[in-house]
């Protein structure tokens, strides 16, 4: 039987075979840009970025003074990513996969739900953009019990979440709401929110499906 994680594996990796990617940006995450500060992240921090995509989020936090530590499950994407930063790689084979590495950027090409405590322990730092709204509610659970709860304690990031009335709309992304973040992370993580943005005029998908509120929202967490 397929189990919901390979089912959701193999989706993603059919969109990247097919190039249905609309939620990449060709630029930085506006909320990244304008709450990346306020995060309080050590300077030379390694930022941990799950569910990276092809991210230009991830050379915005090098060029910020940071490493970066992505992990990205499709080849294709990884692939795409290192092309068109014109970055080479050298590519080191590790019992997750494939773990390119370019100066300060690392992208492990693997699943991030095998991830354990020791492959994130230089993590002082997290960026979660399209990642946990990336995944179904079940998935979600799994997420923040079996990966963020292996990152190390003092650990601080910035998550961005999109809020809209479910039924408008099937996933992914998904809207998480504020409780549940504080249900999935309150008993390990301070959680902050940092900006709650109505963004519904500058989504015209959104729109067109139907959906009448959307919201995004940036938290501040901190692992105690
Ligand atoms: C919505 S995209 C977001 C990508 C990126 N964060 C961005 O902002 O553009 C979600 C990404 O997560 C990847 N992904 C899904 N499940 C994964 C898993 N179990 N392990 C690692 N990556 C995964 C998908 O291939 C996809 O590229």
């Amino acid at each position: 039987m397929t189990t919901e994680l390979e089912h959701d594996r193999e989706n993603w990796l059919s969109r990247w075979r097919e190039g249905r990617t609309g939620f990449h940006q060709d630029t930085p995450s506006p909320l990244l840009v304008e709450c990346w500060e306020r995060i309080g992240a050590p300077e030379g921090a390694t930022v941990f970025v799950p569910l990276a995509g092809k991210t230009v989020d991830m050379p915005w936090l090098a060029e910020h003074g940071h490493r970066v530590f992505g992990v990205e499950l499709a080849e294709l994407a990884v692939e795409q990513f290192f092309a068109e930063q014109r970055l080479m790689a050298q590519v080191q084979q590790t019992p997750d996969g494939a773990l390119w590495i370019s100066g300060p950027i690392e992208v492990l090409c693997g699943d991030v739900f095998k991830l354990d405590a020791q492959d994130l322990a230089d993590c002082e730092a997290f960026f979660d953009r399209a990642a946990i709204i990336a995944l179904p509610p079940g998935l979600r659970r799994r997420y923040a019990r079996e990966v963020y709860a292996q990152l190390p304690q003092g650990c601080v990031g910035l998550m961005i979440t999109l809020e809209f009335p479910e039924h408008e709309k099937a996933g992914p992304p998904f809207s998480v709401r504020e409780a549940e973040v504080r249900e999935l992370f309150g008993p390990e993580w301070d959680v902050d929110v940092l900006v709650r943005r109505d963004i519904l005029a500058d989504q015209a998908s959104f729109r067109n499906e139907g959906v009448t509120s959307l919201h995004a929202v940036a938290y501040r967490m901190q692992r105690r």
